[in-house]
């Protein structure tokens, strides 16, 4: 079994003043390649934190992080970037499209980081996405759940080993986000990316193979 993450008695807390708030308590967690997971656990759990650890946007307090066999304890900013730019794939609640930019160039801008282009797998995505007639919009002129399905189709552009997503699919009315949700685990399975998402929603959470419930900073699967 590959793993595309390990997390080896991960802690992570932050200073509240003049008191420490451990909000992650020497986790222990594996995601193999091609596995999807929800996140789920009640608000101010930490879900975010440690989407934000394995991104590499904050470093844990304590604990081993493993991304694709490599212990990133030795990893500098360029190796973290090279990581997000080839293996990683996010949807964040703030979908950090780029403004200027159109639908097209959003959802390429994964591709030239690596010197590629557009290429046919974009073409799927828009298709799967409903994206076609938005290609040359500015992203800024689209709705919440426009913007909510580029940033899925930007986020897998690349084909990367690993998705990170917050609530990808909470801008969506009900009907649409469960299809998303669908087309999500589809197009992620044809290249064996692996998902953690977190979600609020038990309808959501049933398209992934796993659960992991975070609560009191350790979790239960
Ligand atoms: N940079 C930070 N500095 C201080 N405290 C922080 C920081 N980031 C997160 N926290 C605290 O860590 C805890 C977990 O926050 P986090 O955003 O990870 O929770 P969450 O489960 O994603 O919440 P929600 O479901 O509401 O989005 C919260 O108490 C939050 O205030």
């Amino acid at each position: 079994m590959t793993s595309v993450a390990t997390l080896s008695e991960i802690s992570k807390g932050f200073n509240d003043g003049d008191k420490f708030h451990l909000v992650l308590d020497r986790l222990d967690l594996e995601l193999a390649l091609g596995e999807t997971v929800a996140l789920t656990g009640p608000s101010g759990s930490g879900k975010s934190t440690l989407l934000n650890i394995i991104a590499g946007f904050e470093r844990p307090s304590s604990g081993a992080l493993t991304l694709l066999t490599q212990d990133t304890r030795t990893w500098d900013d360029s190796r973290w970037s090279q990581f997000r730019h080839h293996q990683l794939g996010v949807v964040f609640q703030q979908f950090n499209l780029l403004t200027p930019l159109n639908v097209e160039d959003n959802i390429a801008f994964p591709l030239h980081l690596q010197g590629d282009g557009w290429n046919a797998w974009c073409d799927h995505l828009v298709d799967a996405l409903g994206l076609r007639p938005l290609l040359k919009r500015h992203v800024e002129a689209l709705s919440g759940g426009q913007q909510q399905r580029v940033a899925i189709a930007r986020a897998l552009a690349h084909k990367p080993a690993l998705l990170l997503a917050d609530e990808p699919t909470g801008n969506l009315d009900q009907t649409t986000s469960l299809e998303v949700m669908a087309l999500i685990c589809d197009l992620a399975a044809e290249h064996d990316t692996s998902i953690l998402m977190v979600t609020h929603s038990m309808e959501c959470a049933a398209f992934m193979q796993r659960r992991w419930h975070l609560d009191l900073g350790r979790v239960h699967e």
